[in-house]
């Protein structure tokens, strides 16, 4: 027969006295690989595997219940001091303001994205708006709005308008590379309610946060607003149309609406940077250069 494990003074080791090792599930434990997970957040987990609420059961908890230590038990277990919590799951069961906050806040968005996700799919309830959203989704697409700064480069004729496109150019494709790379990291799953039709997409497209629609809509129309001479009631209709663009990733069921609110705001800012770090032939002569040739 094996003999109990003992400890540096020679009595036996409690397999159970909460003390030990750090198992999956146990407060010690830090799953998940500290990865931010919005679903984690939630505690929205399948059904048998635990979550962090299962933390709180108070036979996982790290604070004990008053008369449940094995000191009223007589024995050599009883005579050792309980370890403190970890410091982990001490933060677990004292969540911060800010994550209460965070949590409710993804709760929020989830509902409420479900609830405006109207046109998701052609039989919901604005599903006949479909074609429309969908058409909105081709005006906000990287693909034309590449192929349209190439076409103005390719046919302008003054060095003022391809200075203006050239940056355009440099702030599409600087969009592109920062939501990819944001998306990659963050690797949020669309909305469960979104049909994945849609128009040429790439695999980081499979995420949802940020939306890209939603920061090359504010990119673009902050850009445009700044270098183009449009009348007042062109000026409206640019913002109604990021806008209304933003607000049909929702309604298409493609995203939640903090995917398109962080959006927005990430598309404004990125107009900032392009701004700071405009191209001119002076700052930049070998693009224009290069340019020239073609
Ligand atoms: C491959 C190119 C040039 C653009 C991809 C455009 C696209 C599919 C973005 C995804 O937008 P959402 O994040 O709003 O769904």
């Amino acid at each position: 027969m094996p003999s109990p494990r003992r400890n540096l003074e020679g009595r036996p080791l409690c397999a159970s006295a909460g003390g030990g090792g750090s198992s999956p599930g146990s407060p010690a434990h830090g799953g998940g690989g500290g990865r931010f997970e919005f679903q984690a957040l939630l505690g929205s987990r399948a059904p048998g595997v635990d979550g962090p609420s299962a933390r709180l059961r108070a036979s996982d908890s790290p604070v004990p219940r008053r008369g449940s230590f094995p000191l009223a038990g007589a024995g050599p277990c009883s005579q050792a001091p309980p370890a403190p919590p970890p410091e982990e799951a001490r933060l677990d069961l004292n969540p911060s303001f800010a994550a209460i906050a965070l949590r409710s806040l993804l709760a929020i968005d989830l509902w409420l994205s479900k609830k405006l996700g109207v046109c998701a799919g052609e039989g919901s309830p604005w599903g006949s708006a479909r074609p429309l959203m969908k058409l909105l989704e081709v005006s906000g697409h990287g693909i034309p709005w590449l192929l349209g700064a190439l076409y103005g480069l390719a046919r302008s004729d003054s060095w003022a308008g391809r200075e203006v496109l050239m940056n355009l150019l440099f702030a599409l494709l600087l969009d592109l590379l920062l939501v990819a790379l944001i998306k990659g990291l963050v690797r949020r799953r669309r909305p469960a309610h979104n049909q994945m039709d849609m128009f040429f997409a790439v695999s980081v497209d499979r995420y949802s946060f940020p939306s890209g629609h939603a920061t090359r809509a504010a990119l673009a129309s902050r850009f445009i607003l700044k270098h183009l001479v449009l009348a007042i009631p062109l000026r409206v209709l640019v913002v109604l149309w990021a806008l209304v663009l933003g607000l049909s990733r929702v309604m298409l069921g493609r995203h939640n609406v903090t995917d398109v609110a962080f959006g927005f705001l990430l598309g404004y800012m990125q107009y900032s940077i392009v701004d700071y770090c405009w191209l001119t032939p002076h700052n930049a002569p070998i693009l224009f250069v290069l340019w020239n040739q073609q």
